[in-house]
């Protein structure tokens, strides 16, 4: 991307303008406006509807303690209009938080984020502004769109008006969106690698020094803040994803997910949040970030990164039809003309919110075999549920619909003769309903559902209700114990394989997968660990178990399980594969007769174990490419590396391995005349060896592989190494 060349220094942020009115825009820019009142921030919208709205009593969304905020800032410092041009006139800064929804037509429908909205407003921007702008991209992006927004602002350019273009995500969940702004994980931005990028990082950080310490914000390039907000996306859609399909296996044997969970989430490499089993993710974000993902892994060509990502949708919309067909199942394999209950329609508790909620899905399956509803939400605008409903996408029969389906203000009135109670929200308030008043009420026998796990299923059993719930068999031998154990090496070794998958992209981006995975880690919700880009994972538990998960899950007729699980190995070889062959392709397409240097043959540091080591599966491509190897490893018995590289699963030319491979007690003399350097295990050691001393020994051009991220890749540039690494073009 061309630097622009502007001169913004001396401005300092005054006015803030805000290019959509939504879930994002009203609530951060309400918190902007409280924590800095010397600054005037306008909220813009073409909607004169929602700008009406948030200029009224009831504001048009539906988030805890926002409508405090709204009222004293109001007027003051905080002001929401239709008058863009003026706003973008008046404004130093723009955010960009309008929606980026999933296409519905054209190339990429159903998975590309459209980005009409996004681009339009870089439009308005280019024709109103009048003075130096710096453009904060804060709508969630498909990778590298910033350069579009760039473009479009560089084409347009008039005399004395210059734009900086930087991406800062936003993080926050709905229902604790004004506790996330207020206290967030992290403030990432992403600017040009410019003296004026940095500079328009600073004037953005000036603003959120107002009330964010200075430790939480991550400063990092464009591509990589870009990648960061769909990669968080992702993992914390993958930990729902994953602790669903463990709540498959559990009904299956007769564990019970509640305690697997707290026994994985005790695991203080994986933590305890977003372990919740439920009926399915749903909101805005996940879906259509994760579909986002997987359309820029197709378009870049990769298509295993793509299908990786993939199943942690299909695992969604699984354990919803999962969850849908068991309420018609245990009503007696119909439930055409039965009245159902349902309590909750938004995707989550604290929130007005239905975009892609998982109530849709079971309402639909539900009116489609002939069903009636009672739904009640305490938040949701009967409206809005109607609209729902009678989408093209959920019914062709919209006045079938609306004779189907009744909208209630009261629990009581809506369980009030029906057949069963399904839980699709998880509000509070349905915690304390009296369910022996209820149960009264209802026809028998009396069903509940509990999609989100909130009830005391003991009770309600007691009261005389047939309870059925997510991740729990009925079995009496318990179970759990030990699926917890192969639970918690799945998913250590998923959250490898997840940010293995994220240096594909990175590889293929411009981002760097070290600072995707710092903004990841910093995501409490996430946590810092397992989060090392590498060559792969090895040793003699993460393979073995998650074998045996896939198994299990094939013997138990879980097949769709199974796959998901045996994503997580096909990952691994794909890294381990990667990484080998880009030695090749870079040492001119050719290693026959050259002589490969390998430092590290131990899965990890600090052990002597070399069972599953990807050091193996590189020495292996290596040899039967014709290289010959030069083999150091500090802790490793030479005696072992013979065997494992003569085992029948590597090579049936034991002989010649032999022939080919040289064992070093010394990192010096192993690299002397050989071509290449690649690091297979993370010693310490090999971070401070004097590689000026060892590239005069090399042949030229020398080259390193680094393929566990340890070395200073810019100082070995500099002696003349060509490097190579993992996560980073
Ligand atoms: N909802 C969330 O929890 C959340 C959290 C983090 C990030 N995000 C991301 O933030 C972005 C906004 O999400 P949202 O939920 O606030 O969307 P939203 O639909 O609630 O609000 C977007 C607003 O932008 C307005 N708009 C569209 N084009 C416009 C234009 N050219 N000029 C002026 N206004 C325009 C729309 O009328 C709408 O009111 C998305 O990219 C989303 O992925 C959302
Ligand atoms: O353990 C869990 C946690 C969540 N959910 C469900 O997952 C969905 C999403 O929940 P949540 O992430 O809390 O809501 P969002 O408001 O959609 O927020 C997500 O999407 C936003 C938009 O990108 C991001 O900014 C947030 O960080 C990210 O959490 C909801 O249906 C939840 O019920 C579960 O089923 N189990």
């Amino acid at each position: 991307m061309q630097p622009v060349d502007i001169n913004f220094y001396g401005m300092a942020v005054t006015k803030i303008c805000c290019i959509g009115a939504g879930y994002v825009g009203g609530p951060t820019c309400s918190v902007i406006a409280m924590q800095c009142p010397h600054i005037k921030v306008t909220v813009v919208d073409i909607s004169a509807q929602r700008i009406s709205q948030w200029n009224s009593e009831k504001l048009p969304i539906y988030e805890p303690g926002l409508d405090d905020i709204v009222k004293k800032q109001r007027n003051v410092n905080l002001f929401f209009s239709t008058n863009i041009e003026e706003s973008i006139q008046e404004a130093d800064l723009i955010f960009i938080s309008v929606n980026t929804p999933t296409m519905t037509f054209g190339v990429g429908k159903g998975r590309a984020v459209d980005l009409t909205y996004v681009e339009n407003s870089a439009r308005t921007i280019a024709q109103f502004s009048t003075s130096d702008k710096i453009v904060v991209e804060k709508s969630t992006v498909p990778v590298r769109a910033a350069e579009s927004i760039l473009k479009i602002l560089s084409a347009n350019d008039k005399p004395n008006v210059k734009f900086q273009v930087i991406s800062n995500p936003e993080f926050l969940s709905e229902g604790v969106a004004v506790e996330n702004l207020l206290n967030p994980d992290r403030v990432i931005i992403g600017h040009e690698e410019t003296a004026d990028g940095l500079w328009a990082f600073k004037q953005l950080s000036k603003v959120y020094l107002n009330w964010i310490p200075e430790s939480k914000i991550l400063k990092t390039n464009i591509w990589s803040s870009e990648l960061t907000k769909l990669a968080a996306n992702a993992f914390l859609a993958d930990r729902i994803s994953s602790i669903n399909s463990i709540s498959v296996i559990c009904e299956a044997i007769g564990a019970d997910i509640s305690e697997v969970a707290k026994g994985i989430g005790l695991d203080s490499r994986i933590g305890r949040q977003f372990l919740q089993a439920s009926v399915g993710f749903g909101g805005s974000c996940f879906q259509k970030d994760l579909l986002s993902l997987v359309y820029i892994c197709e378009c870049l060509n990769l298509p295993r990164v793509a299908v990786y990502w993939q199943q942690v949708l299909d695992m969604n919309v699984y354990q919803k039809s999962r969850f849908s067909n068991k309420i018609i199942e245990s009503l007696f394999n119909t439930v055409t003309g039965k009245k159902i209950t349902m309590f909750g329609f938004a995707f989550k508790k604290d929130t007005g919110d239905t975009r892609e909620s998982p109530a849709i899905h079971v309402a639909k399956t539900l009116l489609d075999k002939g069903a009636k509803l009672n739904i009640y939400d305490p938040k949701v605008d009967p409206e809005q549920i109607k609209k729902d409903l009678t989408h093209p996408y959920v019914s062709d029969n919209p006045e079938n619909v609306f004779k189907f389906i009744e909208i209630h203000d009261n629990p009581y009135r809506a369980s009030h003769s029906t057949d069963a109670i399904v839980i699709c929200t998880e509000w509070d308030e349905f915690v304390n309903l009296d369910y022996e008043e209820i149960y009264k009420s209802m026809k028998k026998p009396a069903f509940i559902f509990d999609g989100r796990k909130i009830l005391n299923h003991e009770t309600l059993a007691t009261i005389g209700f047939q309870v059925h719930t997510i991740g729990k068999g009925h079995k009496t031998i318990n179970m759990s114990s030990e699926l917890t154990k192969l639970a918690i090496n799945a998913f250590l070794a998923r959250r490898i394989s997840n940010i293995n998958s994220m240096s594909v992209i990175c590889e293929a981006t411009g981002a760097d997968v070290s600072e995707v995975a710092k903004g990841i880690g910093l995501d409490s919700r996430i946590g810092r660990q397992f989060l090392q880009a590498s060559v792969g994972f090895g040793g003699s538990c993460f393979q073995k178990d998650l074998l045996s998960l896939v198994y299990i899950c094939e013997c138990l007729n879980l097949p769709r399980v199974a796959v998901y699980w045996q994503q997580v190995l096909d990952m691994n070889v794909y890294q381990k594969s990667r990484f080998s062959n880009k030695i090749i392709e870079s040492l001119f397409n050719t290693v026959t007769g050259k002589k490969i240097t390998m430092f590290g043959f131990a899965f990890k540091k600090d052990t002597g174990d070399t069972r599953e080591s990807p050091a193996i599966h590189v020495a292996k491509t290596l040899l039967d490419g014709g290289a010959k190897l030069n083999i150091y490893d500090p802790k490793v018995d030479p005696e072992q590396i013979k065997k494992d590289l003569t085992h029948l699963c590597v090579t049936d030319n034991p002989e010649n391995v032999i022939k080919s491979i040289e064992i070093h007690d010394n990192p010096y003399r192993t690299s002397q005349s050989t071509h290449a350097i690649v690091i297979c295990t993370e010693w310490d050691e090999f971070v401070n060896l004097d590689y000026e001393e060892i590239y005069k020994h090399m042949i030229k051009p020398a080259f390193i592989f680094d393929g566990c991220k340890i070395l200073n890749h810019k100082t070995l540039a500099t002696i003349g190494f060509q490097v190579y690494t993992i996560g980073k073009c």
